[in-house]
């Protein structure tokens, strides 16, 4: 990806950060970046699930139109949300990233998808495909809430979230 946008976390936090009420949340730095960006932002979708990636699947091979797909995993690391061949759907239909509390597979893929994965772990058991979960709820992150049309910026530096654009 060429075009890689312009903010930096560490900028927006120190122009946002100490803010009453607070303007953004930094999600707890234990997301990996397993993808092939370092950096993406964009209005949140969501999907809440425990080890079975129907929604995920539903999610990444609709429109992305930018967005950055923040699954609620429940921190499973038993069964992989998300592999290759949807974090090629994923950039097919537009996603900028997708934030997996929780485990994704196929490294190798991730890296030459063309979107942003952030996740706990590697774990190379499949999901569930049981058409369990919801779209587009409030899901808590580490903590931190998130709810769809929330914006989200990850760079090396981490993720944060606000209820506006910041950058
Ligand atoms: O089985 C799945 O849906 C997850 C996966 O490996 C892929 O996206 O390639």
């Amino acid at each position: 990806m060429s075009n890689l946008p312009a903010f930096n976390t560490c900028d927006l936090c120190d122009a946002h950060g100490e803010a009453h009420p607070p303007a953004l949340w930094v999600l707890p730095p234990v997301l990996r970046d397993f993808g092939s960006v370092p950096r993406f932002a964009g209005p949140v979708a969501t999907v809440r699930c425990l080890e079975d990636n129907t929604r995920v699947a539903e999610a990444v091979k609709s429109p992305g139109e930018g967005r950055v797909l923040v699954v609620d995993g429940a921190a499973s690391l038993r069964r992989a949300l998300c592999g290759g061949n949807l974090a090629a759907a994923a950039a097919q239909n537009g996603w900028a990233g997708i934030v997996v509390d929780g485990a994704v597979r196929d490294l190798a893929e991730l890296r030459a998808s063309g979107v942003g994965i952030r996740a706990l772990a590697l774990q190379p058991l499949r999901p569930r495909k049981n058409d369990q979960g919801q779209r587009d709820v409030p899901v808590t992150i580490r903590g931190v809430e998130v709810r769809p049309g929330y914006w989200l910026y990850a760079d090396e530096d981490g993720i944060v979230v606000s209820p506006r654009a910041l950058a």
